[in-house]
């Protein structure tokens, strides 16, 4: 641009060496070209800095070197999976190949039929449902501990050792600990839906075990909330 303007600058001025110097017009001061959007930057300069973007070492710049087109040969190329086991099979006859995932599974294998599907449940083994006396519901034993009668049976919660658990084992007076905690189970006993008898079975001791085998979804902390006794603590 720049060169452009001083070539017609001297067309216009055959005698650059007169006296009188020639007025340049006013556009002619734009020769770097920053306000002309018609030019294009650095075509007629010596600057060859890249451009700020893509950076330098930026990835773009990287992959932009022209590809040189590959052509594999026959080594280069993956190898044809292998052949199922199946393939080799002959209809009707079993392999015999241990290897093999659809081989029936010898007898001793989880999947063979359970032999004790057909056998009748003993009479031991039958669920006996107890029937509770009439007014033992769970609305009524909720209906006790709100009423705000004393179930605990001590004032405050106290520290109890194993042996102090163990005197508390009668029908009239039963505690039990569960998962740390020791509760007077006397006055649930008619309104276990399991049976006074299966509860007494934990009378005097810890019930944790046989409570989480039986059934641990039942809330005993919220059921006994009014029975606690205090915590289990080593014998001192
Ligand atoms: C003090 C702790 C216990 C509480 C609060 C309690 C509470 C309950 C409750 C609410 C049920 C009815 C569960 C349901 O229908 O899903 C139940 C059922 C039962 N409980 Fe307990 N239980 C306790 C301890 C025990 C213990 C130590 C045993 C001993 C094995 C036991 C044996 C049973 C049995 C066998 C049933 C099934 C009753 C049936 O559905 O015929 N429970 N218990």
């Amino acid at each position: 641009m720049a060169s452009y303007i001083r070539s017609w600058l001297s067309s216009n001025n055959p005698s650059p060496t007169s006296a009188t110097p020639s007025v340049i017009p006013p556009t002619a001061n734009v020769d770097e070209d920053e306000d002309d959007n018609d030019t294009v930057k650095g075509v007629d300069d010596d600057n060859d800095e890249p451009p700020a973007f893509p950076s330098i070492n930026s990835a773009q710049r990287i992959d932009s070197k022209p590809a040189v087109p590959q052509i594999l040969t026959d080594s280069d190329r993956m190898p044809p999976p292998p052949l199922p086991g199946l393939a080799s099979r002959t209809p009707g006859v079993m392999p015999t190949s241990s290897s093999n995932t659809l081989a029936v599974p010898p007898a001793a294998s989880s999947l063979a039929v359970p032999p004790a599907t057909t056998k009748a449940p003993s009479k031991a083994a039958k669920r006996q449902k107890v029937a509770l006396a009439p007014g033992h519901g769970p609305l009524d034993w909720a209906n006790l501990k709100k009423s705000g009668a004393d179930l605990r049976g001590v004032d405050g919660l106290i520290k109890v050792t194993p042996s102090m658990l163990r005197l508390h084992n009668k029908r009239d007076d039963a505690w039990s600990a569960f998962s740390g905690k020791v509760y007077n189970i006397t006055a649930y006993l008619p309104y276990h839906p399991g049976g006074e008898k299966e509860l007494m079975r934990v009378a005097g001791r810890d019930g944790s075990k046989l409570f989480a085998l039986t059934h641990s979804w039942v809330n005993l902390d919220y059921m006994l909330d009014g029975c606690m006794v205090g915590f289990l603590v080593p014998e001192s």
